[in-house]
């Protein structure tokens, strides 16, 4: 087997893999080290590929529940003992996906954990690989708590596979997952109670949309508690007894927590061989290198300033192949970002949030649309769709929006391409969108 390489990619997440692909493409000899033994990283294995094959299942139940005694008159319940196959096909068969393109594109594939040894060689299985380049893609994995009977916290991971549906569970963090996972559970039947230790839940997203959403989901029978801190939590006969601040217990059969997560960066030597970290992650520059000049980091395991999701990753590989394979060097410039949470409805967000244009009054305006008597949201019977606009001041231009709705992730796409392409409204005008539909709806809005 091949040992030496052009460069060495440690992680086959949607960073290691899209970068991987992308060097190999332009002619590199590559490797590709992973330590799971299936390929496709966090996205594939213990993040959205699950989650929104079980989410999928989960909509659809939501959305007969609106349509019940307008033409749905039973509506069926959501089967756990099935819901798993959903997932199951899709997640299996993204990473055989991944592992074909790697081998298409003859990108070599070792198995193992990586650690490094010097700046151009890791080890794997006590075999030593060597490379001009490295490319650090090794994620991010669930912050822990430490707390007496931490030993029966679970994580996301187990969440997504969860053979038996609970009856009542336990979420701690009201985050972007929290409110993904209780929206799913929650739809399934399952008594949900989230404990978050201040008061801001989604701290990224407008506090308005945030409270609304907050409030649709405890009429749905979701709990929260807020300034509340996990401390305590104990087996009984009957499941688990969790203790939190306040003297406050709840009786539950499963306790996740959805917290955050941390770098992956444990197994890889890094001091060692001098590349710095801080306790967001390995520290890069904007052009996502490290402080070893051929060690390059990017996507979750990486401390650049922007959120860890798969879209970021994605962008920074495609950016970090093409400028390895370059003759010159130039940083790193993001697009206008787009993000969802995968909550039931959904708060989507785009560009400039609210939260940020509503502490610079005299730099932008929030605008407030809703949109709830709209023919798109009242022919599916959709009891909330809201948008708030942020439009620049200065020339009037929208430069960001919040969407909460059952199709906010659509919305928000499109008014990514808008904006990142500066789209006005008298060019908006010179197109044309399929009627009636969300994108025609723009037309309704768009400055
Ligand atoms: C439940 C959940 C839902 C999510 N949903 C979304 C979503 O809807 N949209 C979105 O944009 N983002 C979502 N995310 C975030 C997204 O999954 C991450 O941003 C993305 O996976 C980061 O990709 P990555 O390639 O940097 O890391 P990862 O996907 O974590 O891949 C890193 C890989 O490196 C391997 N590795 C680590 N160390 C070593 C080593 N020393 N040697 C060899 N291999 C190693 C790991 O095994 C892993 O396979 C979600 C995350 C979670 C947990
Ligand atoms: N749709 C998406 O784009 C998507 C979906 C899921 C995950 N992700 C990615 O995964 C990352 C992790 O998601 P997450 O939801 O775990 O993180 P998060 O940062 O979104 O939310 C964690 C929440 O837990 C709270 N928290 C922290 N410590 C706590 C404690 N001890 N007790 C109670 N609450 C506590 C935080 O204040 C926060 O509200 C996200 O930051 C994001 O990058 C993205």
């Amino acid at each position: 087997m091949k040992t030496k390489f052009d460069v060495i990619v440690i992680g086959s997440g949607v960073a290691g893999m899209t970068v991987a692909l992308n060097l190999a493409q332009h002619h590199k000899q590559v490797a590709v080290v992973e330590s799971r033994s299936h390929l496709g990283g966090t996205t594939i294995n213990s993040g959205s590929t699950g989650k929104k094959s079980l989410l999928a299942v989960a909509e659809a139940h939501y959305q007969a529940r609106l349509f019940q005694n307008y033409g749905l008159a039973k509506i069926p319940a959501i089967d756990w003992d099935t819901i798993g196959l959903n997932r199951d096909e899709i997640v299996s068969s993204g990473a055989i996906h991944v592992r074909q393109e790697l081998l298409n594109n003859d990108v070599t594939i070792i198995s193992g954990t990586a650690s490094f040894v010097d700046k151009n060689s890791v080890k794997v299985n006590e075999m030593l690989y060597t490379a001009d380049t490295f490319v650090i893609a090794s994620g991010s994995k669930p912050r822990l708590l430490s707390v007496p009977g931490k030993e029966y916290v679970q994580t996301s991971n187990e969440l997504l596979n969860l053979p038996i549906l609970p009856n009542q569970t336990v979420l701690i963090g009201a985050g972007i997952i929290g409110f993904a996972l209780a929206s799913l559970l929650c739809e399934a039947g399952v008594k949900v109670s989230i404990i978050q230790h201040n008061n801001r839940a989604l701290r990224e997203f407008d506090e308005n949309l945030v409270n609304k959403l907050i409030n649709h989901l405890q009429n749905e029978g979701v709990e929260f508690y807020f300034d509340s801190e996990l401390t305590n939590v104990s087996k009984t006969t009957n499941g688990l007894h969790v203790q939190f601040t306040h003297q406050q217990t709840i009786e539950a059969d499963s306790v996740f927590v959805v917290a955050g997560r941390i770098a992956n960066v444990d197994n890889l030597k890094l001091a060692s061989i001098g590349v710095d970290t801080s306790t967001t992650g390995i520290k890069v520059n904007d052009q996502l290198q490290t402080s070893v000049p051929n060690i390059y980091a990017l996507g979750d395991c990486c401390d650049a300033p922007v959120p860890k999701l798969s879209n970021y990753a994605t962008f920074q590989a495609k950016y970090l192949g093409n400028m390895i394979c370059s003759s010159d060097t130039y940083p790193i410039k993001y697009p206008v970002p787009a993000m969802t949470v995968f909550s039931l409805p959904k708060l989507g967000l785009v560009g400039i949030s609210g939260s940020i244009a509503r502490n610079q009054p005299e730099k932008y305006e929030v605008k407030l649309i809703d949109m709830h008597q709209w023919q798109s949201y009242r022919r599916k019977r959709q009891p909330i769709a809201d948008l708030e606009l942020i439009i620049r001041r200065s020339d009037d231009h929208v430069v960001g929006a919040e969407v909460l709705s059952d199709d906010a992730d659509l919305l928000v796409n499109y008014m990514a391409i808008l904006i990142n392409l500066n789209v006005t409204s008298s060019k908006l005008n010179e197109m044309m969108f399929a009627y009636p539909s969300m994108a025609d709806d723009i037309f309704g809005f768009w400055q």
